[in-house]
């Protein structure tokens, strides 16, 4: 059985071999008469344990199929002995079966060689060799490139191919001589040759050592297995499948150890550049490193010289806090003391304010005590209160009730002191008595004729002062608040003083304020004082009379000529267009009577430089409201400044001032024939004919009420007669209108009465006259004023008079 075994092996083995042999033959197409006879040289284990028989032909012997030879084995003929031949021919019938790796693939060798061409070298036919010239083969022969690669390079049967063929060149020839450097060359490839087979040789016995060990080794294990085979077939059969699994086990195991060595080299691949990244890295943190260390050195220094100073700064610290400290402990003392002295004043203080607290309650009690003791007298108070509201109307009424008994219409004169620069003369003014009498002198008339006898409400002397003259006015004011109209007019010559006393000589200081600013003034200063009962609006409206023609002075500097007024204006100027303007103070009048003067009419006398050419007529309204009854009161106050009256001839006037001077005497001896037909009880009053009485008409109508009915609406009338002191002036009448004043005895001494010589009484109207000579340097319209008073002489009379030479 094991006999069995062996050959079963043996027959694999050589089955193997035989495949191996044809695939080899095929390969290089030719027939191998040695795989066809079963013959094989060599067997091969594998590195893996795998047994490949390989057939490896020996070009060195395939030389044999040269046509030249004889040599049954492909031999060569050469000087080689026979004996040589065999041992060359046994030795290369076992190594043919070894592989050589310069003769296994001549066809893969060189195919270029320096410069020269491997095919060309040997393609060198036969007979060429003999015909180069010695100068080539020297050349071949010196070449590196052909003696290197010819011997290192060429395939061994190539080499032995041109020995032969050299070898037969020189049969041929039968020239026994070969050339020397042929020889050479012959000797240099046989060495080659020589040495590729001692080469050959020694590897083949090694390689033979090694078969013959491996062959020991697989004997013994046949026979192991020839054992096994023995023992049992199912065994060794089951052997071998272990076998082949463990194979397979191993074959795998071998894999995965190359893939896992694989692995593990691209792992140690990944380390090592990892590594060098990592000492990459490292370098760079050295160097990090080193500058870190720099830069902390650096700061370990300044953090060093930072440390002394601020050691030092601590020590000024200390110090500095220890004198604080102490400053704060004195200080701490005071304020200890401090509070100390505080408590105490908080003590006292706690007990003052009880004591003050006790105080106030008393207090608390008196003032509920006083309170009710106030109530009280408040309910007192409010009753007189209740009363005082009658008694002041009752107070009113006598008041008025005594104004009237003064009189309603009213005379006074002023005398008018020198003026400065004027030529001094010896005054006519002889006496002013305090009753109202004044005597002139006429020192052109001796004895009696030489004096006349005036007789007013009052004289006013030269020495008198605004605040004198308006005195005796003062109390009519008054009586416009009560709801009193009153009219207040300024006549005498050009020049005699009348816009002096009315308006005064300017605004600005209160001691120069005449009639007009001054009852003003009044007005509003009574007004605030009853501004608890009764509150009043004022309203101011003027005008002036030029020529005939109304100006309306507030509205602008051009003058505004209006029509003739034919309706009655009840408390008011009969002139529709002149503006009421309402006044809150004084100061709103001062301002709207400086406009209306500044518009007013003057022109050049001879008599008076500046001379008032108009009727100026400032009306103030007054409207109170009694807060307690709801009665409304109405007043007015009519301040008028009649322009100057003289004599034309005097006057020496022509033309326009001509004009001007005849219509003021015409307007105001038409005041005369108002006034007396008034005082008369005239049925007719001509008001129609001047613009003044026209515009006063509603105003002076009153007074006829008055005459005529005490109970009535009151008008009073004040005539202030203003001239001059001075020698070369009128004798003057004295007119007291006033009849109820004259049954009481209080205006009209009846002495004047008495000695009356030329004058007649007129209804109440008298007049004392001491001369009746008419002094040619007298005021000729005034004179004839007061003459119509005095003889009621018509107006017709007046004019006729006035043409008077
Ligand atoms: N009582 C007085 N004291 C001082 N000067 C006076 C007095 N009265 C008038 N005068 C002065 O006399 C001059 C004439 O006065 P005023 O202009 O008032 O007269 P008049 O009567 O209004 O004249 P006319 O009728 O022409 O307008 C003025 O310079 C004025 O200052």
């Amino acid at each position: 059985m094991v006999t069995k075994h062996k050959n079963v092996t043996k027959k694999f083995f050589i089955e193997r071999m035989n495949s191996m042999t044809e695939n080899r033959a095929k390969e290089h197409g030719r027939n191998s008469n040695v795989a066809a006879n079963g013959d094989f040289s060599a067997q091969v284990l594998t590195s893996n344990g795998e047994l490949e028989a390989r057939f490896i032909e020996d070009s060195l012997f395939l030389g044999s199929s040269t046509p030249k030879s004889e040599s049954p084995k492909g031999g060569f003929s050469s000087p080689l002995s026979g004996e040589e031949k065999r041992k060359i021919l046994s030795e290369s019938k076992f190594q043919r079966s070894l592989k050589s790796p310069i003769l296994s693939d001549p066809s893969t060798t060189l195919t270029h060689v320096g410069n020269y061409k491997f095919h060309e070298v040997f393609q060198l036919k036969q007979g060429r060799y003999m015909d180069l010239p010695p100068s080539k083969i020297s050349e071949m022969m010196k070449s590196n490139s052909l003696d290197y690669l010819l011997l290192q390079n060429a395939p061994t049967q190539s080499l032995l191919s041109v020995v032969n063929s050299i070898l037969d060149e020189s049969v041929e020839r039968n020239n026994s001589e070969i050339p020397h450097r042929v020889a050479c060359l012959l000797r240099k490839v046989v060495q080659e040759i020589e040495r590729r087979i001692s080469t050959q040789a020694e590897h083949l016995r090694t390689q033979n050592n090694l078969f013959k060990a491996r062959e020991e080794k697989y004997q013994s294990r046949i026979r192991v297995l020839e054992a096994l085979a023995i023992g049992t077939n199912e065994e060794t059969e089951n052997e071998k499948n272990n076998r082949e699994e463990k194979k397979k086990e191993e074959d795998e195991s071998l894999i995965r150890l190359t893939k896992e060595k694989d692995q593990s080299n691209v792992e140690i691949l990944a380390l090592k550049q990892e590594l060098e990244m990592t000492k990459n890295h490292c370098l760079d943190l050295e160097k990090e490193a080193k500058n870190c260390s720099f830069e902390l050195e650096e700061k370990l220094k300044t953090l060093e010289k930072l440390y002394e100073d601020s050691k030092n700064k601590v020590i000024e610290l200390e110090s500095f806090s220890e004198t604080k400290s102490q400053s704060w402990n004195k200080k701490e003392l005071i304020y200890q003391r401090f509070m100390e002295i505080q408590f105490g004043a908080f003590q006292d203080l706690r007990l003052s304010s009880n004591s003050i607290k006790q105080e106030i309650i008393k207090a608390k009690e008196n003032y509920t005590e006083e309170i009710n003791n106030f109530g009280f007298k408040l309910k007192t108070l409010a009753n007189a209160a209740q009363n005082y509201h009658s008694v002041l109307a009752e107070n009113r009424k006598i008041f008025n009730e005594l104004q009237e008994l003064k009189g309603n219409i009213r005379v006074y004169c002023r005398i008018r002191p020198f003026l400065p620069g004027q030529k001094e003369r010896k005054t006519i003014i002889e006496h002013i008595d305090e009753n109202g009498e004044l005597i002139v002198a006429n020192p052109s008339k001796p004895g009696k004729d030489g004096h006349r006898l005036f007789k007013f409400n009052k004289v006013f002397g030269q020495a008198s002062t605004q605040e004198d003259v308006f005195s005796d006015t003062q109390p009519l004011i008054r009586s416009v608040l009560d709801g009193y109209n009153v009219c207040i007019f300024a006549y005498g010559q050009t020049g005699s003083g009348k816009t002096y006393t009315m308006t005064g000589p300017n605004a600005s200081s209160k001691e120069n304020w005449g009639v007009n600013y001054r009852a003003l003034s009044d007005l509003f200063s009574i007004s605030q004082t009853r501004k608890s009962s009764i509150s009043y609006e004022i309203g101011v409206q003027m005008i002036e009379i030029y020529n005939e023609q109304y100006n309306i002075t507030f509205v602008s500097l051009n003058l505004h000529t209006l029509g003739i007024v034919t309706h009655y204006q009840p408390n008011g100027l009969a002139v529709p267009d002149a503006s009421m303007h309402p006044v809150k103070s004084t100061s709103d009048v001062i301002e709207l009577m400086e406009i209306g003067l500044k518009n007013r009419s003057v022109s050049f006398t001879a008599l008076n430089e500046r001379s008032s050419r108009s009727h100026s007529c400032v009306t103030i309204h007054v409207r109170g409201l009694d807060s307690k009854t709801g009665a409304t009161l109405h007043g007015n106050l009519h301040l008028v400044d009649l322009a100057g009256s003289e004599r034309v001839d005097r006057s020496e006037v022509t033309g326009d001032r001509l004009k001007e001077a005849q219509h003021i005497n015409k307007s105001l001896s038409a005041l005369g024939d108002v006034i007396f037909a008034l005082a008369q009880k005239s049925s007719h009053v001509p008001y129609r004919n001047s613009k003044l009485t026209q515009v006063l008409q509603s105003s002076l109508a009153s007074l006829r009420n008055t005459i005529a009915k005490k109970d009535e609406e009151i008008e009073r009338l004040q005539l202030l007669k203003v001239h001059p002191g001075t020698g070369s002036l009128l004798k003057y009448t004295s007119p007291s209108l006033n009849r109820e004043s004259e049954k009481n005895g209080n205006n009209v001494p009846k002495k004047s009465i008495r000695n009356s010589s030329s004058g007649k009484s007129l209804g109440g109207l008298t007049e004392k006259t001491t001369s009746s000579d008419h002094d040619n340097s007298s005021d000729y319209s005034l004179e004839e004023f007061l003459d119509q008073l005095k003889n009621r002489r018509t107006p017709s009379q007046l004019h006729h008079c006035q043409r008077a030479p």
